[in-house]
């Protein structure tokens, strides 16, 4: 994100960063512009001023539907009236035109997202966790060179939130997707991130591997975050 500037509600977004590795985690305070600096990227947000480079390609005038990233955000848009295999079917083609193979791979990524048996069910009758492992299901499918995951956890308890986490290691690793992560939990971004954003005010007031950016004492926001 080259120099990007969005006015959004009285504050100025800036954010001039440069992402590279497996996981990214973007971490901060609530209303420091997480979500915000997600939809810059999947161009929900258009900015006033700067360039967004995906796949070193300028994108920043692109269709959201033309950028080469896959969603799972906090509400999982699953359309209610398509039964859970559409639903993940729409990750491989919009139309739903899907062959035997394209069937295969949606039963493969039901399977690993916990939900084998369940593509024949509407999203209103799945748990919210249920649901948000479909949204998950439908995300890998897509085979985009980046996957932006906001909160994509959240609504799971802690013991699915761990194996969810295992497995998006495992998938980042398996397809050399670039993962770009919103958190608000501090072990997570330990436990999966390579690297961090951290976001103060609308701008990424540090960047780096980990290790580096969780070192207490570096900077306040980072220490209340760490809580
Ligand atoms: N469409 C909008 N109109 C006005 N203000 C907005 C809009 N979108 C975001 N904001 C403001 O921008 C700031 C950043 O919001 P954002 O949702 O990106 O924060 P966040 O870090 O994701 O927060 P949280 O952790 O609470 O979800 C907030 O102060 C929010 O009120």
């Amino acid at each position: 994100m080259d120099n990007v500037r969005l006015d959004r509600g009285g504050q100025t977004f800036h954010i001039d960063v440069r992402m590279s590795g497996s996981i990214t985690a973007v971490a901060g305070a609530s209303g420091s512009g997480k979500t915000t600096f997600l939809h810059l990227i999947a161009g929900f947000e258009t900015p006033r001023s700067g360039r967004i480079l995906l796949t070193g390609k300028d994108v920043t005038d692109l269709h959201p539907a033309d950028r080469p990233v896959s969603l799972v955000f906090q509400d999982n848009n699953l359309f209610a009236h398509l039964d859970i295999a559409r639903n993940v079917g729409l990750g491989i083609n919009p139309s739903l035109r899907l062959t035997a193979e394209d069937e295969r791979r949606i039963d493969e990524a039901l399977a690993r997202t916990g939900l084998a048996g369940y593509g024949g069910r509407l999203p209103g009758t799945l748990s919210g966790g249920e649901r948000q492992r479909a949204a998950f299901a439908r995300a890998l499918v897509r085979k985009r060179p980046y996957l932006l995951l906001d909160e994509p956890f959240a609504a799971l308890d802690p013991g699915l939130r761990l194996a969810m986490g295992d497995l998006l290691r495992e998938l980042q690793a398996e397809t050399g997707v670039m993962v770009v992560m919103v958190t608000h939990l501090p072990d997570e971004v330990e436990r999966l991130a390579e690297r961090v954003v951290f976001l103060a005010r609308g701008t990424v007031v540090a960047s780096g591997p980990t290790d580096e950016i969780l070192r207490r004492g570096m900077l306040p926001e980072i220490d209340a975050f760490m809580g």
